[in-house]
């Protein structure tokens, strides 16, 4: 009788913790939106951007939303680096996949780095947000601009999103 309770009682105060990998090559401005949803949405004060360097190793943030326990993952963007992400995939429930919408000579870039996260077996059923970034600068295309440029193929049967947001300002 009693596990019954406890059982009863985990399911309806525990909070369900969802992984969320951060991905998006190198300076497409992930640490720093991870820094800013710390502030907002947290009450651990992010770093500000000028205290942000390029990421090599990992990079957590906790955040809760009503009954749900959101764990970021943000993970190094250079070439040298983007092998490691697959390792996370197995775990990771969703994708938040940012571009630097102001930097089109590195769309290309972004679009192949995507293309293959897409291709991965252990990332089949997980959603898919796809980020412009910068949005504050000038020159930055919006998120449907980005969409039509990055033509993707492999999206039919997944959840996908795209939205134009600045790690700056929100
Ligand atoms: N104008 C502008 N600059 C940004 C924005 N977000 C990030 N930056 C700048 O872009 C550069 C790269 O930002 P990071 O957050 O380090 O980029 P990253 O994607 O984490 O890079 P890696 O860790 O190397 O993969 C830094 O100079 C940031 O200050 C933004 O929304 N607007
Ligand atoms: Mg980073």
């Amino acid at each position: 009788m009693f596990s019954l309770f406890y059982g009863l009682w985990k399911y309806i105060f525990t909070k369900t913790e969802f992984h969320v990998l951060i991905l998006g090559i190198d300076k497409a401005g992930k640490t720093t939106l991870l820094e800013k949803l710390k502030s907002v949405y947290s009450n651990v004060e992010g770093l500000p951007p000028d205290r942000i360097v390029p990421t090599v190793g990992l990079n957590i943030g906790r955040i809760e939303v009503s009954n749900s326990k959101l764990v970021f993952w943000d993970l190094g963007g250079q070439p040298g680096l983007r092998s490691i992400w697959e390792k996370y995939y197995e775990e990771a429930h969703a994708v938040v996949f940012v571009i630097d919408a102001a930097c089109p000579s590195r769309f290309e870039d972004s679009k192949t780095a995507l293309e293959k996260v897409l291709r991965n077996e252990d990332l089949q059923g997980a959603p898919l947000l796809i980020l412009a970034n910068k949005q504050d600068l000038p020159d930055a295309v919006s998120a449907d601009e980005l969409a039509r440029y990055l033509d993707l193929k492999k999206l039919d049967e997944r959840v996908c999103m795209f939205e134009a947001v600045s790690g700056y300002d929100g």
